[in-house]
């Protein structure tokens, strides 16, 4: 295991490359399983949820290998390998992702159920019950979701909750579905979009991107392509909190701007100054921020994805915030550890109240989750002193270089083992 120490005190000065979005790269490769060849994809960001996916695919006689640093060749075989087995979808939620492409092209899955984990317990039941409307037999059997179907018929799917995973394997199954498949109540999320953007290049036909209404009418074969996944607004998020708390200046190169909106919105209203020029964000922060509130909601609300990295910026805001978290039901691990750097913080049923405190002074702290684990690192970006990010695999699992690029970035930080 490793850890980070960080020290506090020092600003943000310089430029960053935005990676490719992990929450775009895994449906992406999932949805390889649906057409045999080779497909060469490009911006898949170097982060760990990214190798245990391809790991899954090894398994399912997928094989990949990455050409010219920037480009991952997958080499896709219709064989008859259907699990995803509890070794590798512990490591990783978006196994699930595998169900409703291995449905719809080898006519069975078999997949580790996705226990619960540190922001909730996030069951499957909408992704089941939408697949067994699609005419699939599922059934939950000693851990495993184990599904099959003669093949899947297209089918008016309402989700009660808006799930992103979960309108993304719809999505899938559908494109090689007998007939027509209607969602309502589906994200809109980009991610989302870039999916469908994805399997329309693959030569499905779907219709509704970015609407709560999406229209898929099956085909009967899809064919490889090659693609560029779209870049990520919570990695650029991220950076941009970090800068709000801390201050200085910061170029963001590669910037998903058009998707950033409440974000932006959000960031200026806390004190940010923000200069956009096409896919380069250019902001700078010389005062202590602003005290806002935020509600995380689907998109296009504020994500709950940046809900801690806010937190952290806010622990040091001049006045009270209120934060509530609607998607995920315990999704305030970090609050505790913040607490533990000297952070001001009430929970109240879904908000949590934070009242900016003038400094916050570095602690040994434990990231219990991905978003937990970059909100402390602002939250120590920020601490007077030494402070150590231990479990720090959390925050390998979904950015490219975060230490890395937050050092050239004029960070003090080193990664140690740990013990
Ligand atoms: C790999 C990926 O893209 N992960 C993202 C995805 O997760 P994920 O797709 O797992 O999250 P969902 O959108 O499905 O979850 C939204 C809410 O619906 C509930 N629910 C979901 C499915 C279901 O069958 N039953 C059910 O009750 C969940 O417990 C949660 O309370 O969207 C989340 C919400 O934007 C993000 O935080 C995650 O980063
Ligand atoms: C919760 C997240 O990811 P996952 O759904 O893969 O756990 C996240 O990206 O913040």
């Amino acid at each position: 295991m490793e850890k980070l120490i960080v020290k506090g005190g020092n600003k943000i000065n310089g430029s960053v490359k935005v990676s490719g979005a992990k929450n775009a790269a895994l449906p992406i490769l999932c949805a390889t399983i649906l057409a045999e060849g080779e497909y060469y994809l490009s911006n898949i960001p170097k982060l760990r949820d990214i190798s245990t996916m391809l790991g899954m695919l090894d398994v399912l006689g997928i094989t990949s290998r990455q050409v010219q640093n920037d480009v991952t060749v997958l080499n896709v075989e219709n064989r008859d390998f259907y699990t995803a087995p509890y070794e590798l979808v512990k490591l990783m939620r978006a196994g699930v992702l595998m169900l409703g492409p291995l449905l719809a092209k080898r006519k069975k899955a078999r997949i580790s159920l996705p226990g619960g984990c540190a922001i909730g317990e996030r069951p499957v039941d909408l992704h089941i019950k939408a697949l067994t409307q699609m005419g699939a037999d599922v059934e939950i059997k000693h851990g495993y979701i184990e599904a099959e179907c003669d093949g899947l018929k297209g089918a008016d799917i309402n989700f009660d909750i808006v799930t992103v995973t979960g309108t993304e394997n719809i999505i899938m199954a559908a494109a090689l579905a007998e007939g027509v498949t209607v969602i309502k109540n589906a994200a809109r999320e980009p991610e989302v979009i870039d999916l469908i953007n994805f399997l329309n290049k693959m030569g499905a036909d779907i219709k509704g991107a970015g609407s709560s209404t999406i229209t898929v009418r099956g085909v009967k074969v899809l064919k490889p392509c090659s693609y560029s996944v779209m870049t990520d607004r919570i990695e650029a998020g991220t950076f941009l909190c970090a800068l709000a708390a801390v201050g200085g200046e910061l170029t963001l190169k590669n910037a998903p701007v058009k998707h950033m909106g409440v974000m932006l919105d959000k960031l200026k209203e806390i004190g940010l100054n923000i200069d956009i020029k096409e896919d380069c964000i250019r902001a700078s922060a010389n005062e202590r921020p602003s005290s806002a509130d935020v509600s995380t909601q689907p998109y296009p609300g504020f994500p709950t994805d940046m809900q801690a990295q806010f937190m952290a910026c806010m622990t040091v805001a001049s006045g009270i915030s209120v934060i509530t978290e609607n998607i995920f039901e315990n999704r305030f691990m970090h609050v505790a550890e913040m607490k533990r750097m000297g952070a001001d913080i009430t929970l109240k049923n879904r908000s949590a109240v934070v009242k900016g405190v003038d400094k916050l002074t570095g602690a040994h702290v434990m990231a219990s989750d991905l978003r937990a684990s970059a909100g402390l690192f602002i939250a120590a970006m920020l601490a007077e002193g030494e402070s150590h990010i231990h479990r720090v695999y959390h925050l390998d699992r979904g950015y490219d270089g975060f230490d890395r690029k937050m050092a050239e970035l004029g960070i003090s930080v080193e990664r140690v083992a740990d013990e």
